[in-house]
């Protein structure tokens, strides 16, 4: 049986240290690290995600402010709010959950967060400078990706990586954030050809896919380290489970390591995201 990499007790430790920096930052500075949330729309998944951010963010001696506009909301309106939360000195980071609704630009509004305050890392400066190997604010999954990563693999020199998903919020960041460690990356998508083969050479299989159970035994080469990113809801004699993009029953079996979900990936980005807010507020101080 695979050994098991514990996200909740991992991002456990990454939130003690963000508990210990705000401590810090309100003693010697007199600021409270704050995050502000802007969830446009009444999706249900997004709502859980919204909420397990408050709820950490408060639990760290953060501030938190959502705001929550309603899924008919103009990029107008967006853009007004996105202005007045970079102007507003008590703001450190800003968040807004993706996707928005289809008839706002997603580009525009994520251009439109000043780059200090771009907790997410989705800025194209924040962006260029991550794929120039000069990294600012690192997208949150990715980033959590590589300290689960480094309990199983302290040296990740040489090894050869597969990242199923090519997407600007997890698959691109992931493999730059795994080349600058000096792992050769292959980037799989839906095009790509014989992906189980080459999964199955892989050191390192790293699953954003969003399909659910979409990796088995078959694909994992024997001791080789699985990080499921998937998070999807699927319904099991009526009632809602999460599962990941992994056959965890199966893959577990076969592989050396592997992060659970829920309890993985999903806890990691929240003290990431909490990690990135005092980053932030820290960098804003002069
Ligand atoms: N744990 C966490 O904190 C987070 C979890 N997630 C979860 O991670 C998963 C991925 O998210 P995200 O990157 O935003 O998803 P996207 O839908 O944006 O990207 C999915 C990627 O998977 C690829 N893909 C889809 N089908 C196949 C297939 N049959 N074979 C190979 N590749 C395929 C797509 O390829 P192509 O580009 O060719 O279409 C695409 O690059 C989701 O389950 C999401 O919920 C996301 C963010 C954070
Ligand atoms: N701008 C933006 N930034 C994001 O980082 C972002 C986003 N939009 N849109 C959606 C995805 C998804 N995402 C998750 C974060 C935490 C959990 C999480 O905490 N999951 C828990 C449990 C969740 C539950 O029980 O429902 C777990 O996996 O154990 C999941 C998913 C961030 N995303």
């Amino acid at each position: 049986m695979a050994q098991l990499i514990d996200g909740k007790q991992l991002s456990d430790q990454v939130l003690q240290e963000v508990a210990s920096e705000v401590e810090l930052l309100k003693g010697k500075y007199d600021i409270v690290p704050t995050l502000a949330v802007v969830l446009v729309g009444e999706d249900p998944a997004s709502q859980v995600y919204v909420r397990n951010k408050v709820k950490r963010a408060t639990e760290a001696g953060m501030g938190s402010i959502e705001h929550r506009l309603d899924a008919e909301t103009s990029q107008n309106t967006l853009n007004a709010l996105i202005d007045h939360l970079n102007n507003d000195p008590e703001v450190h980071g800003i968040l807004v959950q993706l996707p928005l609704p289809s008839h706002l630009n997603e580009d525009e509004v994520i251009a439109s967060i000043h780059p200090a305050k771009d907790v997410d890392g989705f800025h194209p400066l924040n962006v260029g400078a991550l794929a120039s190997g000069r990294p600012s604010l690192v997208p949150c999954t990715p980033q959590g990706c590589m300290i689960m990563l480094r309990q199983v693999h302290p040296d990740l020199s040489g090894k050869n990586v597969v990242v199923v998903g090519r997407s600007n919020i997890v698959g691109k960041p992931m493999a730059a954030l795994l080349l600058q460690a000096n792992c050769t990356v292959t980037i799989a998508h839906s095009r790509t050809r014989n992906i189980e083969s080459l999964c199955r050479n892989a050191d390192i299989v790293v699953a954003a896919v969003g399909r659910a159970e979409f990796i088995n035994a078959d694909w994992i080469k024997p001791g080789a380290t699985v990080i499921d990113v998937g998070i999807n809801a699927i319904d099991v004699n009526g009632k809602r489970k999460l599962v990941g993009d992994v056959d965890f029953e199966s893959v577990a079996r076969v592989a050396g390591a592997i992060t659970p979900v829920p309890g993985g990936v999903g806890p990691m980005t929240i003290g990431c995201l909490l990690l990135n807010t005092t980053r932030a507020a820290r960098r804003q101080l002069a």
